[in-house]
């Protein structure tokens, strides 16, 4: 019976025992938790998302830093481009090379074409009737008077013709043609000297003075002087004497760079005989070729204006003569210019003219009343807006791009 209590307890022992040893591991699961302490590495997965997070501030930074550079950078690029960037873009433009003035004449004959419309086809087509009767010899005269060669010049010019045509006797249209333009050269004198007086004397520049009314192209031409004289090779200082407009002096100051020729100009309303005499001053200091004075443009009713153009030559000639003084025309002007011209030849001595805007009349004729108003050479025509369309004049080739005969 004993036996028996003994085995129950042993038994109840065993069972408790089991017992405890099935729940005790539950129980110590908990002291396990140093694993997931180990699991504390993961946690840098936060710590990923941190640089998301910092990344965020750059970003929310960045707004903030884009205006910041606006604010901070805007001054060094105001500062820099206009003082240091802005001059070589100019400077670029001087290195033009002006077109060579050889030929130009030839070059730039298609400019006459209004022209040419008058005296070459027009002229043909009456020259080429079967009857050169008195009608057909008026329509000629008209035509030519029409083209501003003037009345004088005309009534000449045709009567010539007439004589030869009526010796000849059977002459065609062609040859007609040929006989005009022989007239036409003889009235501009071909043996007139048009050399332009560019060159230094005695060691100095040659001076030359431009004039002429408002508009007519002084400045314009100047500058384009100035580019004829540098592509044969000499050296130009340039005057702005036309103070009464500020703009001016700028317009020469550009045609200037462009070749690289020097600018003498004085303040607004400065007087124009002082900056001509500091022109010449520098240009003789500079050891120059040449220099080139612009003067304002002045109506010749106004008599003021006109002594002070004597003035500026009176003072300039303290440094010694003027080589050339050239008046500019405007040809679209026609015969009403060449009362205006007469006024200035009484008031400096001018030696010879540049006839502007050729290209823009079909009175072509004007350098032949020009020249025989004044008695003064055409040198120069301009024959267009272009820096190279200023052309030395030749007789012959300007009448036969009139005409047409050596076409
Ligand atoms: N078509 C044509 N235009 C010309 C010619 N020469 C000058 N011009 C134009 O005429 C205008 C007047 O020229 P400027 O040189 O300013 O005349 P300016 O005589 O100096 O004028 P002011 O300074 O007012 O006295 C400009 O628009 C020139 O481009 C030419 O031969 N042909």
């Amino acid at each position: 019976m004993e036996s028996y209590i003994v085995f129950g307890l042993v038994l109840l022992v065993v069972v408790i025992g089991a017992t405890l040893a099935l729940v005790a591991p539950r129980y110590r699961k908990p002291p396990t938790l140093p694993p997931p302490t180990e699991e504390k590495p993961p946690t840098p997965a936060p710590t990923e998302q941190a640089p998301t997070i910092e990344k965020a501030p750059p970003r929310a930074k960045a707004p903030p830093a884009e205006i910041k550079p606006s604010v901070i950078d805007a001054p060094p690029p105001v500062q820099a481009p206009p003082v240091v960037e802005a001059p070589p873009p100019v400077e670029v433009p001087e290195v033009e090379v002006p077109a060579p003035t050889a030929g130009r004449l030839v070059r730039l004959r298609a400019r006459l074409s209004r022209s040419q419309n008058v005296f070459g086809k027009g002229l043909l087509a009456l020259l080429s009737r079967d009857k050169l009767d008195d009608d057909t010899w008026d329509e000629v005269e008209e035509t030519l008077i029409g083209a501003d060669v003037g009345v004088a010049a005309t009534t000449e010019i045709v009567g010539k013709l007439r004589e030869r045509a009526r010796i000849h006797g059977t002459a065609t249209a062609t040859e007609l043609r040929a006989m005009l333009a022989d007239e036409l050269v003889a009235a501009l004198d071909p043996q007139m000297d048009r050399t332009l007086a560019a060159r230094p004397q005695d060691g100095r520049p040659a001076v030359l003075l431009v004039v002429g009314v408002n508009g007519a192209g002084k400045t314009t031409t100047c500058g384009k002087i100035a580019r004829v004289l540098v592509a044969d090779g000499h050296t130009v200082v340039l005057g702005a004497a036309d103070t009464f407009r500020a703009a001016a002096a700028d317009q020469l100051a550009t045609w200037a760079g462009r070749v690289g020729a020097e600018v003498v100009r004085g303040p607004e309303g400065a007087d124009p005989a002082a900056v001509a005499f500091d022109a010449v001053k520098r240009g003789i200091d500079a050891g120059v070729d040449t220099v080139l004075i612009d003067t304002a443009g002045r109506l010749q009713n106004k008599v003021g204006l006109m002594d002070e153009l004597g003035k500026v030559k009176r003072v300039v000639e303290k440094h010694g003569p003027v080589d050339e003084t050239l008046l500019i025309l405007d040809a679209t002007t026609g015969q009403n210019g060449l009362e205006q011209a007469r006024v200035f030849t009484e008031v400096v001595d001018v030696t010879g003219v540049v006839l502007t805007k050729l290209d823009g009349t079909a009175k072509g004729g004007i350098v032949i009343a020009v020249q025989r108003k004044l008695g003064i050479p055409v040198k120069l025509v301009g024959l267009g807006e272009g820096p190279d369309d200023l052309a030395p004049f030749d007789a012959r080739q300007f009448v036969d791009a009139l005409v047409g005969t050596d076409a």
